[in-house]
């Protein structure tokens, strides 16, 4: 019977729907996390909702297999070293988002007619009535960053307030904008023309602080900033600078850490609230039932579409990643090592068109031995960017007909450039290099050790180089050996048994007078 621990206060609904389909649950929002996983070890499956799932309490469950975040945001959960313990991490997209995209309405009409500060001075017998003079929100600007499940229902529940919406969000394609009555736009535009401008994207590395000072300053005087997303996202003491001067009006939901205790944002919210955006009976309910149902789905039915630490995406042959890391690493290996590229251009062809910034994981291992290959897409951009290697995918002329392939250039700068690229494809199941630079026809399967020769071409150099090996007992495996009949030159690729030692090789490169020689080890 699997193991679900559920160490949260999230709705009964999901216990009972689990345990009534055979699984062994274990529903306690109340024993802290560490004990009760302690308690727990043998669980296969973590259903949370804003706990943070550290390495710590993954090494406490070995069992575990799968992390059901009964929510959107998945910050909170260390997807990356899950996926090293290959534990599969799920959200239960859109499940909450009507409470946060209702709860940023009673925001914007709270923080606009002053309720909160109303009700304590009427309450207190006070008849402050001029001191809150309030604003309407008919007719006015609202600008909304990042469009998806909340942003979108944001755009619905302001419907009858007629506002001009703007919004921002790379995934959002301009028919459905167009559709929903958004205007797309820039982040710029958007902080600087709306009178409520509210956020709502995930926090990660390429979102934590955006939000910061340069846009603050561009906003209107008065206009309202809502933060019902993420804490990490906005840049809180460069809000403290600006706020007094543009009078920035500031809703916040979210909090660096969810507990009792004392709020930074204190001094600069005018409404705070305890991370309430998904705290209603029905996002509750509709979590809590999501999780359930994708578990199920998970174990039973092999669904993964909601994973979003995914080594591979839906429809991509790993071969792929592992085919650009060779063409990357042979290339990079026939540079030589004095050669650092400075620049990547990439070709994928075909169906591989749409799986590019897949590959760049495995290319910037091949040429940095230091940057592992299991990361994702965006650690790669951000090693490449930090490294000063610029990554240029290039568009594809499909009529050349070289179905799933991909071709990897490495350029090295400075006023001469000096270039080195591969292509390859798979073919029968097998990695397969096709060109190494201008050397066509190399039809190479890469496993294994190969010596790479490159020389002036002439008769009996392939004799000289096996000769050589010979008389070290090396075996060869296979030899390859194609012309690139523009420059004269030739290369010979010799699979051999074994690792050929440097002197060896340093041997055949003086006795045949070679440009390059030298080895390619890839053991799959
Ligand atoms: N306050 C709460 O209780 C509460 C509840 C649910 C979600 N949230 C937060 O709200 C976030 C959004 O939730 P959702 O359900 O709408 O998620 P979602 O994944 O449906 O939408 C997020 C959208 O942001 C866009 N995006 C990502 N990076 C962007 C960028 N740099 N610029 C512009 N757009 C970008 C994405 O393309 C996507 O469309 C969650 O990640 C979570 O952190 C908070
Ligand atoms: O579970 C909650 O109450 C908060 C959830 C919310 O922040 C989310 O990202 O879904």
């Amino acid at each position: 019977m699997r193991k679900v621990l559920i160490p949260t206060k999230l709705d009964k609904f999901a216990a009972t729907m689990l345990s009534d389909r055979g699984y062994n649950v274990v529903l306690d929002g109340a024993t802290p996390l560490a004990d009760l996983v302690k308690a727990n070890s043998d669980a296969e499956v973590l259903i949370v909702r804003s706990e943070k799932i550290t390495p710590e309490i993954i090494d406490l469950l070995p069992q575990l297999k799968l992390i059901v975040r009964a929510g959107a945001g998945f910050n909170t959960i260390d997807i990356k070293y899950a996926r090293k313990h290959d534990i599969d991490v799920m959200n239960t997209p859109g499940a909450n988002s009507n409470a946060v995209a209702e709860e940023v309405v009673a925001m914007m009409l709270a923080a606009s007619r002053h309720l909160i500060p109303a009700d304590i001075s009427t309450r207190k017998g006070d008849w402050e009535k001029s001191k809150f003079m309030g604003r309407e929100l008919t007719g006015k600007t609202v600008g909304i960053l990042g469009l998806g499940h909340i942003g979108q229902l944001l755009v619905k529940r302001l419907a009858g307030f007629e506002m001009k919406v703007l919004g921002y969000d790379p995934m959002l394609s301009p028919a459905l904008a167009d559709k929903l009555g958004v205007e797309l736009t820039t982040v710029d535009r958007i902080f600087a023309e709306s009178d409520f401008v509210s956020l709502h994207i995930p926090e990660n590395d390429e979102t934590r602080g955006m939000v910061n000072r340069r846009l603050f300053e561009m906003m209107k005087p008065g206009a309202m900033l809502i933060n019902c997303a993420r804490a990490g996202i906005l840049n809180e003491e460069d809000l403290r600078a600006v706020k007094a001067e543009k009078k920035i009006v500031f809703c916040n939901d979210v909090y660096a850490k969810d507990a009792a205790g004392e709020k930074s944002v204190a001094d600069i919210a005018d409404i705070m609230l305890p991370h309430l955006g998904a705290n209603t009976h029905e996002a509750n309910f509709v979590a809590a039932k999501r999780a359930a149902e994708q578990t199920i789905a998970y174990f039973e039915q092999g669904i993964t579409n909601c994973v979003v630490n995914k080594a591979l995406p839906d429809g991509l042959d790993g071969k792929y990643q592992k085919l650009a890391y060779v063409l990357a690493s042979l290339t990079n290996a026939y540079l030589g090592k004095d050669n650092n590229p400075n620049r990547i251009e990439t070709s994928f062809y075909g169906e591989l068109a749409k799986y590019a910034k897949w590959m760049t994981p495995p290319i910037a291992a091949g040429i940095a031995a230091e940057f592992a290959a299991d990361q994702g897409p965006a650690d790669a951009e951000h090693f490449l960017a930090e490294t000063g290697i610029e990554l240029v995918n290039r568009e594809v002329d499909n009529t050349k007909h070289y179905g799933e392939a991909m071709s990897i250039d490495l350029f090295v700068g400075g006023n001469l450039i000096y270039k080195a690229g591969a292509r390859g494809t798979i073919t029968e199941n097998n990695l397969m290099i096709s060109r190494l630079n201008d050397f066509d026809q190399l039809y190479l399967e890469p496993s294994g050790h190969h010596l790479f020769v490159e020389y002036k071409d002439e008769p009996g150099v392939i004799g000289r180089i096996a000769g050589i090996l010979g008389e070290k007992n090396i075996n060869i495996i296979d030899i390859r050996a194609p012309q690139d009949l523009k420059s004269g030159l030739s290369l010979t690729v010799v699979k051999t048994n074994v690792e050929v030692p440097d002197m060896l090789i340093q041997k055949i490169r003086e006795a045949v007078k070679a440009s390059k020689a030298f080895q390619f080890t890839y053991l799959p």
